[in-house]
Protein backbone atom coordinates (compact mmCIF):
# COMPACT_ATOMS: atom_id res chain seq x y z
CA UNK A 1 0.00 0.00 0.00
CA UNK A 2 1.05 3.12 -0.98
CA UNK A 3 1.29 6.55 1.71
CA UNK A 4 -1.54 7.77 -0.60
CA UNK A 5 -3.68 4.39 0.00
CA UNK A 6 -4.16 5.72 3.61
CA UNK A 7 -6.89 7.20 4.96
CA UNK A 8 -6.76 10.20 7.52
CA UNK A 9 -7.42 9.82 10.90
CA UNK A 10 -11.16 11.18 11.80
CA UNK A 11 -11.28 14.11 14.11
CA UNK A 12 -8.75 16.08 13.15
CA UNK A 13 -9.31 20.08 14.38
CA UNK A 14 -9.04 21.21 10.72
CA UNK A 15 -11.88 18.65 9.40
CA UNK A 16 -15.20 20.49 8.41
CA UNK A 17 -18.13 20.58 10.03
CA UNK A 18 -20.05 18.10 7.54
CA UNK A 19 -17.70 14.75 6.80
CA UNK A 20 -15.09 16.00 3.73
CA UNK A 21 -16.01 14.09 0.74
CA UNK A 22 -12.29 15.04 0.00
CA UNK A 23 -9.51 14.74 2.69
CA UNK A 24 -5.77 15.61 1.92
CA UNK A 25 -3.97 15.10 5.67
CA UNK A 26 -0.22 15.76 5.92
CA UNK A 27 0.41 15.48 2.20
CA UNK A 28 4.49 15.20 1.13
CA UNK A 29 5.28 14.82 -2.45
CA UNK A 30 9.17 14.97 -3.77
CA UNK A 31 10.50 14.64 -6.72
CA UNK A 32 14.05 13.38 -6.35
CA UNK A 33 15.19 16.81 -4.58
CA UNK A 34 12.64 18.85 -5.33
CA UNK A 35 9.81 19.15 -2.50
CA UNK A 36 6.42 19.87 -4.36
CA UNK A 37 4.10 19.62 -1.18
CA UNK A 38 4.99 19.62 1.61
CA UNK A 39 2.77 18.66 4.79
CA UNK A 40 -0.50 19.64 2.87
CA UNK A 41 -3.44 19.28 4.90
CA UNK A 42 -7.26 20.06 2.95
CA UNK A 43 -10.46 18.76 3.70
CA UNK A 44 -13.65 19.80 0.88
CA UNK A 45 -16.97 19.01 1.83
CA UNK A 46 -19.52 17.94 -0.09
CA UNK A 47 -21.72 20.23 -2.41
CA UNK A 48 -18.18 22.77 -2.82
CA UNK A 49 -16.07 24.25 -5.19
CA UNK A 50 -12.73 24.95 -4.03
CA UNK A 51 -10.69 27.20 -6.18
CA UNK A 52 -6.65 26.08 -6.06
CA UNK A 53 -4.31 28.92 -6.54
CA UNK A 54 -0.71 29.47 -6.51
CA UNK A 55 2.54 30.46 -9.07
CA UNK A 56 3.79 28.60 -11.28
CA UNK A 57 6.03 25.67 -9.65
CA UNK A 58 3.83 25.80 -6.30
CA UNK A 59 2.86 22.31 -6.42
CA UNK A 60 -1.27 22.75 -7.63
CA UNK A 61 -0.83 19.72 -10.56
CA UNK A 62 1.66 17.82 -8.00
CA UNK A 63 -1.13 18.02 -5.38
CA UNK A 64 -4.45 17.05 -7.95
CA UNK A 65 -2.12 14.02 -9.26
CA UNK A 66 -1.45 12.88 -5.85
CA UNK A 67 -5.04 13.12 -4.82
CA UNK A 68 -5.57 10.76 -8.48
CA UNK A 69 -2.87 8.89 -6.43
CA UNK A 70 -0.83 9.06 -9.96
CA UNK A 71 1.73 10.35 -8.01
CA UNK A 72 3.05 8.85 -5.47
CA UNK A 73 3.09 10.75 -2.36
CA UNK A 74 6.19 10.57 0.40
CA UNK A 75 4.25 10.72 3.44
CA UNK A 76 0.31 11.46 4.47
CA UNK A 77 -3.35 10.41 2.94
CA UNK A 78 -5.94 11.21 1.03
CA UNK A 79 -9.43 9.87 1.12
CA UNK A 80 -12.46 10.27 -1.47
CA UNK A 81 -16.00 10.00 0.25
CA UNK A 82 -13.56 7.53 2.86
CA UNK A 83 -11.78 5.31 -0.11
CA UNK A 84 -8.32 5.42 -0.93
CA UNK A 85 -7.48 7.27 -4.22
CA UNK A 86 -6.77 3.83 -6.26
CA UNK A 87 -10.25 1.98 -4.47
CA UNK A 88 -12.01 5.63 -5.18
CA UNK A 89 -10.74 5.60 -9.06
CA UNK A 90 -11.67 1.69 -9.31
CA UNK A 91 -15.35 2.73 -7.79
CA UNK A 92 -15.68 5.50 -9.91
CA UNK A 93 -15.86 8.31 -7.12
CA UNK A 94 -13.58 10.64 -8.54
CA UNK A 95 -13.09 12.44 -11.59
CA UNK A 96 -10.21 14.08 -13.40
CA UNK A 97 -9.65 16.83 -15.93
CA UNK A 98 -5.58 17.11 -17.00
CA UNK A 99 -3.95 19.87 -17.71
CA UNK A 100 -4.17 20.01 -21.90
CA UNK A 101 0.04 19.04 -21.57
CA UNK A 102 -0.91 15.54 -20.50
CA UNK A 103 -3.16 14.47 -23.01
CA UNK A 104 -1.88 13.16 -26.39
CA UNK A 105 -4.39 14.64 -28.82
CA UNK A 106 -3.23 12.90 -31.70
CA UNK A 107 -4.47 9.52 -30.44
CA UNK A 108 -6.94 8.66 -32.46
CA UNK A 109 -10.02 8.89 -30.88
CA UNK A 110 -13.39 10.24 -30.88
CA UNK A 111 -15.20 12.44 -28.27
CA UNK A 112 -17.83 10.25 -27.59
CA UNK A 113 -15.17 7.60 -27.06
CA UNK A 114 -13.29 9.60 -24.76
CA UNK A 115 -16.40 9.94 -22.53
CA UNK A 116 -17.43 5.96 -23.63
CA UNK A 117 -13.82 5.21 -21.26
CA UNK A 118 -15.79 7.04 -17.76
CA UNK A 119 -17.92 3.93 -18.47
CA UNK A 120 -15.20 1.59 -18.31
CA UNK A 121 -15.48 0.22 -14.53
CA UNK A 122 -18.94 -0.71 -15.12
CA UNK A 123 -18.29 -2.78 -18.13
CA UNK A 124 -17.14 -6.28 -17.97
CA UNK A 125 -13.96 -6.51 -19.39
CA UNK A 126 -15.20 -6.88 -23.03
CA UNK A 127 -16.03 -3.41 -22.47
CA UNK A 128 -19.03 -3.69 -24.72
CA UNK A 129 -21.54 -0.35 -24.23
CA UNK A 130 -25.02 -1.34 -23.04
CA UNK A 131 -28.14 0.72 -23.43
CA UNK A 132 -27.48 2.27 -19.84
CA UNK A 133 -24.26 3.15 -20.73
CA UNK A 134 -24.79 5.11 -24.46
CA UNK A 135 -27.49 6.86 -22.66
CA UNK A 136 -25.00 8.35 -19.78
CA UNK A 137 -22.71 9.51 -22.51
CA UNK A 138 -25.19 10.84 -24.51
CA UNK A 139 -26.58 12.49 -21.39
CA UNK A 140 -23.33 13.99 -20.11
CA UNK A 141 -21.81 15.60 -23.78
CA UNK A 142 -25.63 17.20 -23.85
CA UNK A 143 -25.16 18.64 -20.36
CA UNK A 144 -21.25 19.74 -21.73
CA UNK A 145 -22.53 21.20 -25.37
CA UNK A 146 -20.66 18.88 -27.17
CA UNK A 147 -23.39 16.63 -28.68
CA UNK A 148 -23.49 18.27 -31.98
CA UNK A 149 -19.24 17.17 -31.84
CA UNK A 150 -19.58 13.47 -30.60
CA UNK A 151 -18.22 11.92 -33.41
CA UNK A 152 -15.71 14.14 -34.07
CA UNK A 153 -11.45 13.41 -33.39
CA UNK A 154 -10.40 14.80 -30.19
CA UNK A 155 -7.13 16.59 -31.95
CA UNK A 156 -9.65 18.67 -33.86
CA UNK A 157 -11.68 20.10 -30.96
CA UNK A 158 -10.59 23.54 -29.66
CA UNK A 159 -9.03 24.09 -25.89
CA UNK A 160 -12.28 24.83 -24.12
CA UNK A 161 -13.64 21.83 -26.17
CA UNK A 162 -11.13 19.67 -25.22
CA UNK A 163 -11.66 19.85 -21.37
CA UNK A 164 -15.32 20.04 -21.77
CA UNK A 165 -14.65 16.41 -22.71
CA UNK A 166 -13.02 15.51 -19.41
CA UNK A 167 -15.95 17.18 -17.32
CA UNK A 168 -18.10 15.19 -19.63
CA UNK A 169 -16.19 11.82 -19.11
CA UNK A 170 -16.63 11.91 -15.06
CA UNK A 171 -20.42 12.91 -15.59
CA UNK A 172 -20.95 9.75 -17.22
CA UNK A 173 -19.02 7.96 -14.90
CA UNK A 174 -20.93 9.09 -11.87
CA UNK A 175 -17.82 10.64 -10.28
CA UNK A 176 -19.05 13.15 -6.95
CA UNK A 177 -15.56 14.31 -6.77
CA UNK A 178 -14.13 15.92 -9.47
CA UNK A 179 -10.20 17.21 -9.72
CA UNK A 180 -9.78 20.05 -12.44
CA UNK A 181 -6.55 21.07 -13.40
CA UNK A 182 -6.74 24.54 -15.20
CA UNK A 183 -10.15 24.48 -16.51
CA UNK A 184 -10.28 27.96 -18.12
CA UNK A 185 -6.44 28.06 -19.38
CA UNK A 186 -6.41 28.51 -23.10
CA UNK A 187 -10.36 28.21 -23.58
CA UNK A 188 -12.46 30.32 -25.83
CA UNK A 189 -15.25 32.91 -23.39
CA UNK A 190 -18.16 30.51 -24.73
CA UNK A 191 -16.54 27.52 -23.21
CA UNK A 192 -15.47 29.35 -20.48
CA UNK A 193 -19.34 29.82 -19.48
CA UNK A 194 -20.23 27.05 -20.39
CA UNK A 195 -17.59 25.34 -18.56
CA UNK A 196 -18.79 27.28 -14.92
CA UNK A 197 -22.17 26.49 -15.55
CA UNK A 198 -21.94 22.86 -15.56
CA UNK A 199 -19.38 23.26 -12.63
CA UNK A 200 -22.22 25.42 -10.64
CA UNK A 201 -24.94 22.68 -11.24
CA UNK A 202 -22.67 20.46 -10.50
CA UNK A 203 -21.96 21.73 -7.21
CA UNK A 204 -25.71 22.67 -6.66
CA UNK A 205 -26.11 18.87 -6.87
CA UNK A 206 -23.70 18.08 -3.93
CA UNK A 207 -20.64 17.21 -6.38
CA UNK A 208 -17.13 18.25 -4.65
CA UNK A 209 -14.67 20.25 -6.69
CA UNK A 210 -11.45 20.79 -6.25
CA UNK A 211 -10.35 23.44 -9.52
CA UNK A 212 -6.66 24.62 -10.17
CA UNK A 213 -6.75 28.14 -11.31
CA UNK A 214 -4.65 31.26 -12.38
CA UNK A 215 -8.17 33.03 -12.47
CA UNK A 216 -7.93 35.35 -9.79
CA UNK A 217 -11.19 37.48 -10.74
CA UNK A 218 -12.97 33.83 -11.89
CA UNK A 219 -12.23 32.59 -7.76
CA UNK A 220 -14.88 34.85 -6.14
CA UNK A 221 -17.36 34.30 -8.52
CA UNK A 222 -17.23 30.61 -8.38
CA UNK A 223 -15.70 29.13 -5.59
CA UNK A 224 -17.13 28.60 -2.69
CA UNK A 225 -13.48 28.65 -0.91
CA UNK A 226 -10.22 29.03 -2.28
CA UNK A 227 -6.90 26.96 -1.41
CA UNK A 228 -3.44 29.01 -1.72
CA UNK A 229 -0.58 26.87 -2.30
CA UNK A 230 3.49 27.95 -2.40
CA UNK A 231 4.18 23.66 -1.33
CA UNK A 232 2.97 24.43 1.74
CA UNK A 233 -0.67 25.38 2.13
CA UNK A 234 -0.73 28.88 3.14
CA UNK A 235 -4.54 29.12 3.60
CA UNK A 236 -7.78 27.74 3.18
CA UNK A 237 -11.08 29.73 3.90
CA UNK A 238 -13.53 32.05 1.82
CA UNK A 239 -12.17 33.62 -1.00
CA UNK A 240 -12.40 37.11 0.41
CA UNK A 241 -10.28 35.86 3.70
CA UNK A 242 -7.92 33.75 2.07
CA UNK A 243 -6.96 36.35 -1.06
CA UNK A 244 -5.96 39.35 0.93
CA UNK A 245 -3.24 41.36 -0.71
CA UNK A 246 -0.33 39.97 1.92
CA UNK A 247 -0.96 36.26 1.30
CA UNK A 248 -0.80 36.98 -2.69
CA UNK A 249 2.55 38.98 -2.07
CA UNK A 250 3.51 35.86 -0.33
CA UNK A 251 2.45 33.43 -2.69
CA UNK A 252 2.97 35.27 -6.09
CA UNK A 253 5.64 37.64 -5.10
CA UNK A 254 3.36 41.11 -6.29
CA UNK A 255 -0.23 41.20 -5.93
CA UNK A 256 -2.17 40.13 -8.86
CA UNK A 257 -5.40 41.99 -9.76
CA UNK A 258 -8.32 40.49 -8.51
CA UNK A 259 -10.71 42.31 -9.59
CA UNK A 260 -12.13 44.56 -7.16
CA UNK A 261 -11.79 41.89 -4.31
CA UNK A 262 -12.71 38.12 -4.32
CA UNK A 263 -15.89 36.81 -2.57
N1 LIG B 1 7.70 14.84 -12.85
C1 LIG B 1 8.41 15.76 -12.20
N2 LIG B 1 9.73 15.57 -11.98
C2 LIG B 1 10.47 16.47 -11.31
N3 LIG B 1 9.98 17.63 -10.82
C3 LIG B 1 8.67 17.88 -11.02
C4 LIG B 1 7.82 16.97 -11.72
N4 LIG B 1 6.58 17.48 -11.75
C5 LIG B 1 6.64 18.67 -11.10
N5 LIG B 1 7.89 18.90 -10.67
C6 LIG B 1 8.33 20.07 -9.89
O1 LIG B 1 7.51 20.12 -8.73
C7 LIG B 1 7.17 21.47 -8.43
C8 LIG B 1 5.67 21.64 -8.44
O2 LIG B 1 5.23 21.45 -9.78
P1 LIG B 1 3.66 21.43 -10.18
O3 LIG B 1 3.59 21.16 -11.63
O4 LIG B 1 2.94 20.53 -9.26
O5 LIG B 1 3.25 22.95 -9.86
P2 LIG B 1 2.04 23.79 -10.48
O6 LIG B 1 1.63 24.75 -9.41
O7 LIG B 1 1.00 22.88 -11.01
O8 LIG B 1 2.74 24.58 -11.66
P3 LIG B 1 2.04 25.21 -12.99
O9 LIG B 1 1.10 26.27 -12.53
O10 LIG B 1 3.22 25.77 -13.74
O11 LIG B 1 1.36 24.08 -13.71
C9 LIG B 1 7.90 22.33 -9.46
O12 LIG B 1 9.14 22.72 -8.90
C10 LIG B 1 8.12 21.38 -10.62
O13 LIG B 1 9.25 21.75 -11.36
Amino acid sequence: MSATETTPAAGRPDAADAAPALDVAQLTVRYGDVCALEDVSLSVGPGRICGLLGANGSGKSSLLTAIMGLTAADTGGVAILGAGPAAARKRGLVGYVPQAEQVDWAFPVRVADVVMMGRYGRMGPTRRPRRADRAAVGAALERTGLTGLAHRRIGALSGGQRKRVFVARGIAQGARVFLLDEPFAGVDRASEATITAVLSAMRDEGHTLLVSTHDLVGVGALCDEAALLQRRLLAHGPPGEVLTPERLMEAFGIVPPTGGGPG
